[in-house]
Formats: structure tokens, C-alpha cells, sequence
């Protein structure tokens, strides 16, 4: 499903973002990207929607060849593809149902199937009760599970996540892993980078090592 095969991202300034990756997560895993910071996870997450693009190597999403797609298709790729990243910002002065409904805006759905999905997407996070509440009103935690319904409202079959859990107490931290354990038990394959070990060393689920942008480790689960 999501193969890297020799994949380098090397920098205008000539720094190695990532060198010669490789690795292939089959359909339904779950897998953890840690290592240090800098060590190349966001790097790597950002190629697989092809928000950017490797300088030599191969990433292949559901057996397509990014390099090969033509950029019309991006668009068809990307509303496979969940993403929770840290630059991915919420509209803070609008209701948490609008940023919820936004990328299935953009894909020009009916409003009936909008708020279908969106209120199952919220259902899902637990926040079906807050959907009129406005995102500055939500507390950090609440924030983060906006952002994660607005990843899973096209039911993507793929879903990133880059530090989820960034500056949340270790309580909310794991509940949202146990969330994204349950999209993983639906069939999502799910790719989450942190650098969280103490959380990541409860769940029973392979780990992709990075240490300056290499692969130091494939650990798979115990
Ligand atoms: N646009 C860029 N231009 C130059 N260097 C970059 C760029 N983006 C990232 N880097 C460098 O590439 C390396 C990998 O960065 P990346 O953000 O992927 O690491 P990371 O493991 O996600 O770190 P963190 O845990 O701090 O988010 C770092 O040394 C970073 O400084």
C-alpha cells in the first residue's frame, strides 16, 4: 500500500532530509515513525500525499508511482489520504461542524451527505455534542480531535498524523492513539510519527526507526 523504495529528499541548501529509505507497509497496518527531531519523519510523511517530492527513489501509494502522476490526479490521491499535521490549522472563529465539513466542501459533496459524514466524524471523536461550538472555545485536546474528524470525513484509506499528540497531557495523548488504534481496526492504514517512546512503547505496533533522515531500525511489533 504505501512502498518507499531507496527514496532521498535532499534540500535546496543541500541538507539530506531523508537517504535511501525503503520500506512497504502492507493494506490495514499500523505503524509508528519515531526517532529524533530532525531525524526525517515529517520529511517522510509529506511524501506520501505528495506535498512534496523525493530527489531520487520511489514512493508508490496503492501501487500508483507518485513521480509518474500526473498533478490533475493529485487531488483524487490526497482525498484518500487523512492527514493530521501540525501546519494543517483550524478556522478558529468558525463552528467546529464547518471545519469538520470543509474538505468535503472542496470535493463538491451534497450538503445532505456533509452533515451525514460530518456528524458521524464528530461521533467518532466524541464530539458530536460540541459541533455548534466555536474551535476557540474548545480546550487543546478537543482542538486535536477537530482536526483529526476533519481528516477522516472522506474516509480516507490512508491516515497521517505528525506528532498528534504535541503538547497534550499524557492522559488525552493516549486516548487519541487509542482512537487512531480503532481507525486501524476498521482497516485504515494509519502512519503516526512521534517521538512520544513512553506511549509508544504501550501499543503493540511496528516501529520505523529514523536517525538523520536514514532508517536505523525496523522494530516490529512485540
Ligand atoms: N525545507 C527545508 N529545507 C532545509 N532543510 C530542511 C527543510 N525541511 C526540513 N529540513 C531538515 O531536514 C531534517 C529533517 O526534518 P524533519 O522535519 O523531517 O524532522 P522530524 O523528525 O520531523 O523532526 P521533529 O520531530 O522536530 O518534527 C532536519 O534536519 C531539518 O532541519
Amino acid at each position: 500500500m504505501i512502498e518507499f523504495d531507496g527514496v532521498s529528499r535532499r534540500f535546496s541548501n543541500g541538507h539530506f532530509g531523508l537517504q535511501d529509505v525503503s520500506f512497504h507497509i502492507p493494506e490495514g497496518r499500523m505503524v509508528f515513525i519515531t526517532g529524533h527531531s530532525g531525524s526525517g519523519k515529517s520529511t517522510l510523511l509529506r511524501l506520501i500525499p505528495a506535498l512534496d517530492h523525493p530527489t531520487s527513489g520511489t514512493v508508490r501509494i496503492g501501487g500508483h508511482d507518485l513521480q509518474k502522476m500526473p498533478r490533475h490526479q493529485y487531488p483524487k490521491l490526497r482525498r484518500q489520504i487523512g492527514v493530521v499535521f501540525q501546519d494543517h490549522h483550524l478556522l478558529p472563529d468558525r463552528r467546529v461542524f464547518d471545519n469538520v465539513a470543509l474538505p468535503m466542501q472542496v470535493a463538491g459533496f451534497e450538503p445532505r451527505d456533509i452533515r451525514r459524514r460530518v456528524e458521524a466524524a464528530l461521533d467518532k471523536v466524541g464530539l458530536h455534542a460540541r459541533q455548534r461550538a466555536r474551535v476557540d472555545e474548545l480546550s487543546g485536546g478537543e482542538q486535536q480531535r477537530v482536526n483529526i474528524a476533519r481528516a477522516l470525513v472522506n474516509r480516507p484509506k490512508i491516515l497521517l498524523a505528525d506528532e498528534p499528540t504535541g503538547n497534550l497531557d499524557p492522559e488525552l495523548s493516549r486516548e487519541i492513539f487509542n482512537q487512531f488504534a480503532d481507525f486501524h481496526a476498521i482497516g485504515v492504514t494509519v502512519l503516526i510519527a512521534s517521538h512520544d517512546l513512553h506511549l509508544l512503547k504501550t501499543f503493540a505496533v511496528p516501529r520505523i526507526v529514523l536517525n538523520q533522515g536514514r532508517i536505523a531500525q525496523i522494530e516490529e511489533a512485540f
